[in-house]
């Protein structure tokens, strides 16, 4: 039901002045594909979204759906659907008039139109509340009314900028199970925005990872989260602890990094051959008791407790800041006996590298 079977981005570009928001993206959509653009505060997610939107002119390359050119295209022809983080419902009109609205104005005679909008109240659980204004429902509620008056159009495409990021933590988890059991029922091709990694991870198909306006990796929830392609996206992937340490031995593929107090042996990420490296690892990839593969000794300083586990701040004898997640309730001032498998531990040469003169910043 996508209509189409590529939208092409194509080295897309969008400055504001002398801000580059976007710089040449590149992006090839299938359709059925669920695509989340993501990345921190400013890095361009928003644009490239307006930009497909229509509501942003673009200020270099172009969009093409299948062949047919569609960036000169005002935002009504594009047949697209959208939901905004703020759900911009009408407040005067009804949940029903509200989902209507989209075939109103495309003069779908009212039998139709009836229906549809039943389809759609039915399918985000609304129906017993059609006759209520938008103020009267809960945020979740209107988010699911904005989400219907979206699909009600049969579009093309979705595009969602943020939609939970109003929401509590509580309903944030169940819209986002919503958005995926609508996508896997309906199959719509979506373009779904977000600052929130773990949103990416549950949602996508395919994640982009952007960073003053520039791709920084595409790819599966997998890849992006195992392979993240350099510091930056293993930051944001939630490898929490970035440690710069002296290169003491390569072997393969395998890369040690040590100073007094602390040694570690992990997977090289890329070819480089410098003095130091960074050590990536998350703060649920260490296990506790100190096993044979570069093991530690970590004295915590904070421990907060998660229900099944306790996370960690801590220093190690050599003196770094880490984070670990570790099964047992441990108290500051305590010193943990930890290790890491090697697998586990990536090591990135480049460290972070700055994003192109001229982009926006990361924010
Ligand atoms: N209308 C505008 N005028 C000038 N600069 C803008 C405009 N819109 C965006 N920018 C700039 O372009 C860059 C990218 O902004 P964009 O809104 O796309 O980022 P974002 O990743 O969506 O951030 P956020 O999550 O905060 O919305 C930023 O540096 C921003 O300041």
């Amino acid at each position: 039901m996508s209509g189409f079977r590529t939208l092409r981005m194509s080295e897309v570009s969008r400055r504001f002045g002398t801000t580059t928001a976007l710089d040449r993206l590149d992006l090839t959509i299938e359709g059925g594909e669920f695509v989340a653009l993501l990345g921190p505060s400013g890095c361009g997610k928003s644009t490239a979204l307006n930009c497909l939107a229509g509501l942003l002119p673009l200020t270099g390359g172009g969009i093409w759906l299948d062949d047919e050119r569609i960036d000169g295209l005002p935002p009504e022809k594009r047949g697209f659907g959208m939901v905004f983080q703020n759900y911009a419902l009408f407040p005067h009109l009804t949940v029903r008039k509200n989902v209507g609205f989209g075939l109103a104005i495309r003069g779908v005679p009212k039998p139709e139109l009836t229906r549809r909008v039943d389809e759609a109240l039915a399918l985000v659980e609304l129906a017993d509340q059609a006759a209520k204004l938008p103020g009267r429902l809960s945020g979740g509620q209107q988010q699911r009314v904005a989400i219907a008056r979206a699909i009600v159009i049969r579009p093309r495409l979705v595009l969602m900028d943020e939609p939970l990021s109003n929401l509590d933590a509580k309903l944030r988890l169940q819209m986002r199970t919503e958005i995926r059991r609508l996508h896997q029922s309906l199959g719509l091709t979506t373009v779904y925005v977000t600052h929130d990694q773990e949103e990416a991870l549950a949602l996508a198909d395919r994640i982009v990872v952007l960073r003053g306006g520039v791709v920084e990796q595409i790819g599966t929830p997998e890849e992006v989260y195992a392979q993240p392609r350099n510091t930056y996206v293993a930051g944001f992937m939630g490898y929490r602890n970035l440690l710069e340490l002296p290169v003491t031995g390569r072997e393969g593929g395998r890369v040690t990094l040590a100073e007094p107090g602390l040694r570690l042996t992990g997977v090289a990420r890329d070819r480089s051959a410098g003095a130091t490296a960074v050590a990536a690892i998350r703060p649920d990839d260490f296990t506790a008791g100190r096993g044979a593969a570069n093991p530690l000794t970590v004295t915590v300083e904070v421990a907060e407790f998660h229900g099944r586990e306790t996370a960690v701040e801590g220093v190690t004898e050599s003196g770094r800041v880490v984070h670990v997640r570790v099964p047992e309730r441990v108290r500051p001032g305590e010193k943990i006996e930890l290790s890491v498998p090697p697998d586990r531990v990536l090591v990135f040469g480049d460290g972070d590298h700055p994003p192109r003169p001229g982009a926006a910043g990361a924010g």
